[in-house]
């Protein structure tokens, strides 16, 4: 049949009738959903709405990031390195679409977001437990962190369960010691409630593998997909600091801290320094 008046017909064995059936919107919980953008400016501002939304997609795919990242901590602790790096390909691009969504926010000019700002009282993205629960599965870990939590009971054991794990890089590093690569046994036993800190023998290892990258193909893949996880999780960080500069200056930030001196110290943090660290040892001079 083809389309008339520029109109598509529905078909006759179209599915209309959801009193007693599973729908789009019961499936997704729509209604829930779409019920959770409450904004808190008076007069409401236009623009609350992109702010709000922005922010709630964002946690939603970090839901999913974190998600996907147990499930890597998963298959590395089952000497699983394929699976592993399935889940990791797609946290890539996870990450890559919050990243390229800074530029929906970037239209909000700073008058807009000043006009609304006052309304946020101490709210902050640094409350965000989801994006402290992905810091800490790559082996970012600061304790200190989880205080800011004390009114979330929920939100601080999730933190808690997660600082007292082994991270994804605790993982991958106890894989490179089952396979018989020279890791120190600090390292493997190390108090894993602590941020990974730079290790020089580790170093070796990683020189080990990129050396002999055709002996040890899923390791060497492997290292090269972390060394993108964490250029990924890198530029996110870069663009929420210039999203920053640009709509408050070098205002103070509403949870307390300087603002974008803050959110510039952070760019220094790490979290697989080995894997950067192997670049100047591999190769020629
Ligand atoms: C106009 C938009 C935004 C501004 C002006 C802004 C500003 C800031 C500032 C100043 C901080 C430092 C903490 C503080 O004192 O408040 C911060 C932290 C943070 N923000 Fe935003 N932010 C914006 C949008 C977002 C968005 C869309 C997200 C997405 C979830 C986000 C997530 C975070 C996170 C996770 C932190 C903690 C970072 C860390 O600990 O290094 N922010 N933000
Ligand atoms: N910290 C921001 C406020 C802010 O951006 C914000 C407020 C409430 C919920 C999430 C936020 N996003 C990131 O910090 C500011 O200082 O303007």
């Amino acid at each position: 049949m083809t389309v008339e008046k520029n109109t598509r017909s529905l078909e006759s064995d179209i599915e209309t009738d959801f009193k007693d059936k599973m729908s789009y919107g019961s499936y997704l919980s729509l209604e829930t959903l779409l019920d959770a953008q409450h904004p808190v400016s008076t007069p409401e501002h236009h623009d609350e709405m992109l702010f709000i939304i922005q922010h709630q997609t964002s946690e939603l795919w970090l839901k999913l990031m974190l998600h996907e990242l147990k499930a890597v901590v998963e298959r590395l602790r089952g000497d699983d390195l394929r699976f592993a790096l399935k889940h990791i390909a797609r946290v890539k691009h996870i990450q890559r679409t919050l990243t390229e969504q800074w530029s929906v926010l970037a239209t909000l000019t700073p008058t807009e977001y000043a006009e609304f700002r006052g309304s946020l009282g101490a709210s902050s993205g640094f409350q965000s437990y989801q994006y402290r629960a992905v810091e800490f599965v790559l082996g970012n870990k600061n304790a200190g962190m989880i205080k800011v939590f004390d009114a979330d009971p929920a939100a601080q054991k999730l933190l808690t369960d997660l600082l007292e794990m082994p991270s994804l890089y605790d993982e991958f590093i106890r894989l490179l010691a089952r396979r018989g690569f020279d890791v120190p046994a600090e390292l493997v036993e190390r108090d894993v409630t602590q941020a990974h800190t730079f290790s020089e023998p580790l170093v070796q290892v990683y020189k080990a593998v990129y050396e002999n990258a055709a002996e040890h193909w899923d390791l060497y893949e492997a290292c090269e997909e972390l060394v993108d996880l964490e250029e990924n999780f890198q530029l996110w960080r870069f663009r929420h600091m210039k999203t920053v500069e640009r709509t408050i200056g070098f205002k103070r930030g509403t949870g307390g801290s300087s603002g974008v001196g803050f959110l510039k110290r952070a760019l220094e943090l790490t979290f697989f320094p080995e894997l950067l660290a192997v670049r100047t040892e591999v190769g020629a001079e």
